[in-house]
């Protein structure tokens, strides 16, 4: 690929936390990826994968401890200001002024961004229409609703047109209505205007349903990319999952091994559940010596089901584990490691 079309160029990007009273924390360990211009991009990871740190280090709020990473092929670490002329970033928390109006907000970014007042109220007044808060646009941003708020973040992040547009969890704490809005409003982003998106999510559905590649990111490195489709089509079959019932790990797996054409057999458990997740050519075929075969074991099981694989089969396929268990675990890891942990939204920079 050309180097000029490469809107994101990351080679073994690397970012260690040293604080004076804790183990250091390697965020990144190696990541490289590339992202070609134009299209949305989504980084999804369990807690504490390192999405974050990435995205920091490519809107310059951080600097990385190795490697090099590069917007529209301008260096984040040697030049900084240029880079952030390309790029707009929205972060997890709110950045607009509650006592300030819609325009007013967007008036401010423009300033900060160093244009010229003239042009700051036709931009923010455009802005403001194509975002459907034209209505609003005196009212103070504090009586926004979440999802229109969170729609005037991006728009004040796009003050400057930047070619290359950072969300950082986009929809979290949106409702399911908000969710959807904001999934029009990325979608139409990347369509009329032609802007690259690179969003973070720890959202399997929304990676799938929005992005045109996706880097799966665990433990600060890449584990696998490429289109919704092209991961799941490279697990070859269906999945067949069976929630169980205070397994026996072993007596389950020796039950599946007894099952012809089921193959990549994950069991889990957590707590007293537990689940039985394997791949086959055919799960209609497979659904119901499998039941034969965990009944003849005794394995005491629940629901049986049989689908086309998910990003959640991917994830379990390539990293090894299920993304709801990953994300469980990184967040009692981080609670127990860190007693003034404060969840994904509060993390300041201490490195
Ligand atoms: N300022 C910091 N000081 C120390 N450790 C940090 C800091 N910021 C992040 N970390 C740690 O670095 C690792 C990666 O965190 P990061 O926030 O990049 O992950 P993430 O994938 O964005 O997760 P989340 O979805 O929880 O935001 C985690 O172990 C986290 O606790």
């Amino acid at each position: 690929m050309p180097e000029n079309t490469r809107a994101v160029d990351v080679v073994g990007l690397a970012k260690t936390y040293r604080g004076p009273h804790r183990a250091p924390v390697h965020a990144l360990r190696g990541l490289t990826f590339q992202v070609p211009a134009g299209i949305v991009f989504a980084m999804l990871g369990p807690n504490g994968a390192g999405k974050s740190t990435t995205t920091k280090i490519l809107t310059t709020l951080s600097r990385p401890t190795g490697g090099t990473a590069f917007i529209d092929g301008i260096d984040v670490v040697r030049r900084p200001a240029e880079v952030r002329q390309h790029i707009g970033y929205v972060s997890q928390g709110a950045s607009t002024d509650p006592l300030l109006t819609g325009t007013e907000n967007l008036m401010l970014a423009g300033r900060l961004r160093g244009m010229p007042a003239s042009d700051v109220r036709s931009r923010a007044t455009a802005l403001l229409t194509e975002f459907g808060l034209a209505d609003t646009a005196d009212r103070p941003v504090g009586k926004f609703s979440g999802g229109m708020r969170r729609r005037l973040d991006v728009a004040a992040a796009l003050v400057h047109a930047p070619r290359v547009l950072f969300l950082d969890e986009p929809t979290t704490g949106l409702d399911p209505e908000a969710r959807a809005a904001m999934w029009g409003e990325i979608r139409r982003l990347s369509a009329e205007r032609a802007i690259t998106v690179i969003l973070t999510t720890h959202y399997l559905d929304e990676a799938d349903r929005l992005a045109d590649d996706v880097m799966i990111i665990d433990h600060g490195t890449r584990v696998v990319g490429g289109s919704p489709d092209e991961l799941k089509a490279s697990l070859g079959g269906d999945t067949v999952r069976v929630s169980l019932v205070e397994p026996d790990v072993e007596r389950v797996r020796r039950a599946a091994a007894s099952v012809p054409g089921l193959r990549d057999v994950v069991v889990e458990t957590q707590g007293t559940a537990g689940q039985l997740v394997a791949r086959t050519g055919d799960a209609s075929a497979a659904v119901a010596p499998t039941i034969a075969a965990l009944e003849a074991a005794g394995v005491v099981f629940g629901a049986v089901s049989a689908s086309r694989p998910s990003l959640d089969d991917v994830y379990l396929h390539y990293a090894g584990r299920s993304f709801e268990r990953a994300d469980a675990s990184a967040s009692e890891a981080a609670a127990a490691s860190d007693p003034d942990h404060t969840g994904p939204t509060q993390k300041g920079e201490a490195a």
